[in-house]
Parts: structure tokens; sequence; C-alpha cells
């Protein structure tokens, strides 16, 4: 079974990679999509506690599908972490400018276009401000490749990458995110009435257990089955969409021409290529 996180210690860790990673890429400023969830909730939390609220710019971009409660939970949730540098821009408009440009586009494909424009809002910002988009995918939605491709897939760094939906929710809660938001039901907000679960088929309490299960105890698709952690449906949903979703974490695939391809390329040099003056 999925233990409890051990929030403390993932504290530590978690905000000491970020100082590393900002000290590293020599940036300044945390650029942080706040929805109003609780994934961007507990990174907006952790950025906070890593850098201080003066380096941490966040952005609320709601679109007509966003319920207004959504909004104000992220304001309540900027001004309680004390960030000070943050702004609203509804991103409706931009959507009607490449629907009306490109013509109708299918529910799917309009969503993911949401989740592109804020990417390409919040690198506006980056650029400007010196920063980095921090990204706000967790292990859940990472392995399943539940996120849009270039869209919040699209960031510089992933600190709560290795904690499982489950996890993200104490963690939360240990930061001081209000309950409400810690415990919301996930949800992309891509259309009106859009739930994760829901669009999943499972629970994340499922998702975890099965992932843990594979990822962290290593056990075979058969010894999930015999020890009743899933049933073969839920166990086909999680394997399905891996299988389906693996591409969106792995670098364009690049056919090999010449004697050392680009990936080869960047293995064998790393090493000249760092210790260069
Ligand atoms: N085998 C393959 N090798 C290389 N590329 C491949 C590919 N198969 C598809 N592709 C490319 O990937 C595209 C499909 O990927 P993508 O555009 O991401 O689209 P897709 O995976 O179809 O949809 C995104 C999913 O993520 C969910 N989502 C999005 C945003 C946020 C969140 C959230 O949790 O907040 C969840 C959303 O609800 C939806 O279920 C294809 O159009 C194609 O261009
Ligand atoms: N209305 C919004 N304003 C600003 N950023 C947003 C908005 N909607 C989505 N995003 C960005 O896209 C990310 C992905 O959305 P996602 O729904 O996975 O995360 P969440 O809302 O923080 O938590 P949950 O997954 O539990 O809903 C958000 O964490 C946030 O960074
Ligand atoms: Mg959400």
């Amino acid at each position: 079974m999925l233990p409890d996180l051990d929030v403390r210690q993932a504290e530590v860790r978690i905000t000491s990679f970020i100082r590393d990673q900002f000290a590293k890429a020599n940036k300044e400023t945390a650029v942080v999509g706040v929805s109003g969830g609780v994934d961007s909730a507990t990174v907006l939390a952790l950025t906070v506690k890593a850098l201080g609220p003066e380096r941490v710019h966040a952005m609320i971009l709601p679109s007509s599908a966003t319920p207004p409660k959504d909004v104000e939970d992220a304001k309540e949730l900027v001004a309680s972490f004390g960030v000070k540098s943050w702004e609203l821009i509804v991103i409706d408009p931009i959507l009607d400018s490449f629907e009306r440009t490109l013509g109708r586009m299918s529910k799917v494909a309009k969503g993911n276009t949401m989740a592109r424009i804020r990417m390409a809002s919040l690198y506006v910002r980056a650029y400007e401000l010196k920063g980095l988009v921090v990204g706000t995918g967790d292990k859940s939605e990472l392995l399943l490749g539940y996120f849009t491709k270039y869209g919040d897939g699209g960031v510089d760094l992933l600190p709560i990458g290795d904690l499982y939906k489950t996890w993200v929710r104490q963690l939360a809660l240990h930061l001081g995110v209000p309950e409400e938001i810690a415990m919301k039901p996930s949800s992309p907000r891509l259309w009106p009435g859009h739930l994760a679960e829901e669009e999943i088929g499972l629970s994340y309490r499922k998702v975890d257990e099965i992932l843990y299960s594979l990822v962290d105890l290593g056990m075979t698709p058969d010894e999930i089955l015999e020890k009743k952690v899933a049933s073969l449906e839920e166990l086909e949903k999680v394997i399905g969409m891996m299988k389906t979703n693996m591409h969106k974490l792995l670098p364009p695939p690049i056919p090999k021409v010449s004697k050392v391809t680009v990936y080869e390329a960047l293995e064998r040099l790393s090493k000249v290529v760092n210790n260069f003056p």
C-alpha cells in the first residue's frame, strides 16, 4: 500500500532543489501559473519557501471554462503566501483569435490550446523577468502522460515531479495550503465540467496505488493482479495511458543519417561543454 509522504524531508529536498536550479541557471524569478488547484498551490508555496516571495511572479490565467471560485482561490493563495508580483489575465481573447485564424477547434484541441497559451504567456514573463517557468506536474500526471504536450508540460523544472498526487495533497496541507484547496478534486478545467478522475476513469488514489506498485515496489502486472492491488480493467487503464503518452516526456526522435546524432553528440560532449571555460 502507498505509504504516507515524509512531508518534512520532501519540503527540505524540494526547496533546496529549487534554490540549486535557480543558482545553476543564474536566474532570478520563479514564474508560476496559479490555477486554484492543489498542484500549483503546492508549487507556489515551495517556491516562496525556497526563494522568498519577492522572487516569485504568479500568473492567474483563467478562461471561460475556469470556475470563478478557482480565480478567488488563486488570488487568496497568492496573497497568503505574500507574493506581491502577480497578474490576472483572461486568455479567451487569445484563444478566440486562434479559432478565428485557424477555424473551429474540437473540444480537446481547444483545451490543449488553452494550456499552450498559458505556457507561452509564462515564457513571455520568464524572459522579461530573468526567470524560469516552474512546472506543476506531479508524478501521477507525468507517468500517465495526463498533461498537454508543450502546454502545461512545457516548463523548466518540475519540483513536485517525484510526488504522487496523493502525496502532493499531504505536502500541501503541511505547507499551509488551505484544506479546501489541498483536497479540491483535480481538474484541468479545459472545458466546463471537466474533472480529471472522470476523464481518466479511475480515482487518483487507485492510480497512485498502481503506479507505486509498478514503479517503487517493482511489481509485475501479474503480481498486481494476484495481490489484488487493482482489477485487470484498472491496470489496463493505467498501463494503456502510459503506453499512449510516453512520447510526451521523451526528446523528439531523430533518424540516424550521419555518424553521430545530436543526442549522441550531447552525451559524448557534455563533459567538454560543461568544463569549457
Ligand atoms: N506516438 C507518438 N509519438 C510522438 N508524438 C505523438 C505520438 N502520439 C501522439 N503524438 C503527438 O501528441 C499529440 C497529443 O498530445 P496532446 O496534444 O498533449 O493531447 P492529448 O494527450 O490527446 O490530450 C491532453 C490530455 O491531457 C489532459 N490534460 C491536459 C492539460 C492539463 C491537464 C491537467 O491535469 O491539468 C490534463 C487533457 O484533459 C487530455 O486528456 C498528438 O496530436 C501528436 O502531435
Ligand atoms: N487558470 C489558470 N491560471 C494559471 N495557471 C493555470 C490555470 N489553469 C492551469 N494552469 C497551469 O497549468 C497547470 C496544470 O494544471 P493542473 O490542473 O494539472 O494543476 P492544478 O490545477 O494546480 O492541480 P490539479 O491537477 O489538482 O487540478 C497548473 O498547475 C497551472 O500552473
Ligand atoms: Mg487543475
